[in-house]
């Protein structure tokens, strides 16, 4: 029996990883038998990105590297992307799924890390400690207990109770905070933590920690008015995205000593790698924690993420299964032993699994299982059937109307 010769061998499939993904990536990459891999440690300048992502037919990035519905326009060859952390903000996943890429991420690998550091921040600025240090490094020596306090007994007022969001309720009331917390849904307090609005969380907090997607309902959704709103003397911490927090008003309001202090770790625009000047307002300011956008970036998290999001573009040019993707109807799929097995992504318009069903029996082609899921926009069709007949119903599907892309994996 002649194979067909549309299933791409693995020999030619190309992936390249972007921002020092860990080589956890690499190496399930390489267990399932992939050769072609570029990890690169930084990201790349728009051209270079759209040069390179031409030849590609998997990327993985954090998150600097910016999808955009441009860049996309040059991935011709591209069935998906990973993003190795949990926000997808930076890819335009409705441009994605127009062209039939699928898009995944790792939603839980690094919230443990987050939640640890904010901790480890909050402790360290009601102390005055960033502020003490930068004295002693200076030759200066701040032995004073004015204005530095215990965590214990103080309230931590959460935005956006999330999986990072309640980590951190959790940990806080181990150290004997009181947590209360502000989300646009109705959530289930864990512990004592109570809901409440958002004006009430910023004048009753003496720390507020922001811990939201980038969407357009929180951006800039700390800006002068929210940060006068803020209890006097209290502490603001930012490692959920930098266009959450206006930076100016913020580094006003440190700079008079309203508020105690500021640990920010997300900026409105980031260095694309270490070799780049970071610039902000908050630079100087000594009881201002400044961190590089490594609130994810542990060995742990790291590690793990790798693992989970390479694990998925596994899965998924193995396979088709499109388990936790964010921008693409949910299939899981069994294996297809001696199978042969036709993926095909089209508009969610009616009759299109019809006229793929008429294809079917016109040609009697037999079908030995099918599976179909749909969004608001896209559906997903994934058909097994025996090897003989899938190049003749490849060359069939890829003419219904309204097809957006077609793969075949055997
Ligand atoms: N600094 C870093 O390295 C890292 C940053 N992040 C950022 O943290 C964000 C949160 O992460 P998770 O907790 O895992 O996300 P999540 O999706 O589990 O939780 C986000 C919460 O925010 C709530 N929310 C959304 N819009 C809101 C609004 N306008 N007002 C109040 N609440 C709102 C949601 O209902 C949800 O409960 C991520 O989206 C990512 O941008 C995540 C990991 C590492
Ligand atoms: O580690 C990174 O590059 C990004 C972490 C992050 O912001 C996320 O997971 O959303």
């Amino acid at each position: 029996m002649t194979l067909p010769t549309t299933s791409l061998d693995k020999a030619k499939i190309k992936f390249l990883l972007l921002e020092g993904i860990h080589p956890s990536a690499v190496e399930v990459l390489r267990a399932a038998g992939y050769s072609q891999i570029e990890s690169l440690p930084s990201a790349l300048p728009d051209e270079e990105l759209k040069r390179k992502i031409a030849d590609v037919h998997f990327i993985g990035i954090r998150s600097r590297t910016q999808l955009t519905a441009e860049v996309f326009a040059h991935a011709h060859k591209l069935v998906a992307a990973g993003c190795f952390c949990i926000g997808t903000n930076q890819v335009d996943l409705a441009a994605a799924r127009e062209r039939g890429i699928a898009v995944f991420n790792a939603p839980y690998s690094n919230t443990r890390s987050v939640a640890e550091l904010v901790i480890a921040e909050a402790i360290l600025l009601l102390r005055g400690i960033p502020a003490k240090n930068a004295a002693a490094h200076r030759g200066g020596w701040l032995k004073t207990a004015e204005n530095a306090y215990e965590i214990r007994g103080k309230t931590l007022g959460v935005v956006g109770y999330g999986a990072i969001g309640t980590q951190l309720s959790v940990l806080a009331e181990a150290l004997g905070m009181h947590v209360q917390f502000h989300d646009i849904v109705s959530k289930l307090p864990l512990g004592n933590a109570r809901q409440v609005g958002l004006a009430e969380l910023l004048a009753t907090s003496d720390i507020v920690t922001l811990h939201v997607p980038e969407t357009p309902s929180t951006q800039w959704m700390v800006g002068a008015e929210q940060i006068a709103a803020m209890k006097p003397g209290a502490i603001l911490i930012n490692a959920s995205r930098g266009t959450v927090v206006e930076i100016d008003p913020l580094a006003e309001a440190v700079k008079a000593g309203r508020l105690l202090g500021a640990a920010i770790d997300v900026f409105p625009v980031e260095p694309r790698g270490n070799k780049d000047e970071f610039q902000s307002p908050l630079r100087g300011l000594d009881n201002v924690i400044l961190t590089p956008h490594i609130g994810g970036s542990t060995m742990e998290a790291q590690a793990n993420i790798g693992l989970e999001v390479a694990e998925k573009l596994v899965r998924y040019s193995d396979t088709g299964a499109t388990t936790s993707s964010v921008n693409f109807p949910e299939v899981s799929l069994p294996s297809h032993p001696g199978k042969h097995r036709l993926l095909h992504v089209h508009h969610n318009v009616p009759g299109v699994l019809s006229e793929i069903n008429r294809i079917f029996s016109d040609n009697q082609i037999n079908i030995s299982a099918q599976y179909l899921q749909t969004n608001e926009k896209i559906g997903y069709v994934v058909i097994d059937l025996d090897a003989g007949s899938s190049e003749r119903a490849l060359e069939k599907l890829a003419q219904v109307a309204g097809t957006i892309r077609t793969r075949v994996l055997f």
